[in-house]
């Protein structure tokens, strides 16, 4: 039977692009689009499916057996409310919440499946193993560094793949990341710390998403770096996951449980 998907944030760059993955799936139905209650596209046929753009979050909810959505923090703690009271399974690839917004997420997937992922492509979650493991080899002595670039639209910063990297460099080191990262240290007058994780941002033209970890020893230079060539990874790994959580009992779910038990 096909998995029938709702996508929140309809209008966005990523909802159109998740719109073109589910509509081309031979097991997915697209069965909602969501845009906000005030926006041009309300009521027009979404492509040349039998639906229309709407509103009516709650209708479209019931419809459908899981729900997408990349927004902005503020769109998916709206969009909880209404799937708190339908239990639809969420896939939240929305970056840029703060830690009390996440415990807030936490606490709604203990009565429905959340899957939260700063990044849904294959690559960038394949790169974090990668990372994990050059962590635990050369961590110690190395001087590490995680460099990101999108694009002049993007508003959070660091991205929040370059977070979930640090988070795994660090967990690799029995560190907590919190305790070792520097984002604004460039500006100082003063040497690099030692143990610390330096974060560079880069935002310019319409990058779609490029990620480098170095890690510096003094005579040479590991380097792991990621680069989306269009947004198409992220679609692709984000309605895999959406077929996955709608078979998936309540909890709170990452990329890393969806590709270890697929
Ligand atoms: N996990 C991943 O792999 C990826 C994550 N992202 C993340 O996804 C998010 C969206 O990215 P992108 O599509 O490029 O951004 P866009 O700016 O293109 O789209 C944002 C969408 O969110 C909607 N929106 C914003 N605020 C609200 C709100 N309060 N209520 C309801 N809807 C809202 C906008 O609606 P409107 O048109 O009405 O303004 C628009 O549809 C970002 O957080 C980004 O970091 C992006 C790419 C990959
Ligand atoms: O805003 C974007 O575009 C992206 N955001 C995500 C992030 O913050 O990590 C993922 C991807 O790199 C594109």
């Amino acid at each position: 039977m096909k998995t029938k998907i709702a996508v929140n944030a309809a209008s966005g760059k990523m909802g159109q692009q998740v719109i073109s993955q589910a509509t081309s799936h031979s097991q997915v139905e697209l069965t909602a689009a969501f845009c906000r209650s005030d926006h041009r596209l309300l009521g027009r046929q979404v492509g040349f499916n039998n639906i229309e753009y709407t509103s009516d979050i709650e209708q479209g909810l019931n419809q459908s057996d899981v729900v997408i959505d990349f927004s902005l923090p503020e769109g998916t703690m709206e969009l909880v409310k209404q799937t708190a009271k339908t239990k639809t399974p969420l896939i939240i690839g929305t970056t840029g919440f703060s830690d009390e917004q996440i415990s807030e997420l936490k606490d709604a997937a203990k009565n429905f499946p959340v899957l939260l992922a700063p990044n849904t492509s294959i690559g960038v979650n394949s790169t974090l193993a990668l990372l994990s493991l050059a962590a635990k080899m050369l961590g110690k002595q190395a001087d590490i560094e995680i460099i990101e670039a999108h694009h002049k639209h993007k508003i959070d910063a660091p991205s929040g793949t370059a977070i979930r990297m640090g988070q795994a460099i660090a967990e690799a080191m029995g560190e907590n990341f919190n305790d070792l990262k520097t984002t604004d240290s460039r500006f100082e007058k003063r040497t690099r710390k030692k143990g610390e994780i330096g974060m560079s941002v880069i935002r310019a033209g319409e990058i779609i998403g490029e990620h480098k970890v170095l890690f510096a020893l003094d005579n040479e230079i590991i380097s792991i770096e990621h680069k989306a060539q269009n947004r198409h990874c992220f679609a692709e790994g984000a309605v895999e996951a959406a077929v996955w959580l709608a078979q998936q009992p309540a909890g709170f779910y990452t990329m890393q449980d969806f590709l270890a038990n697929r």
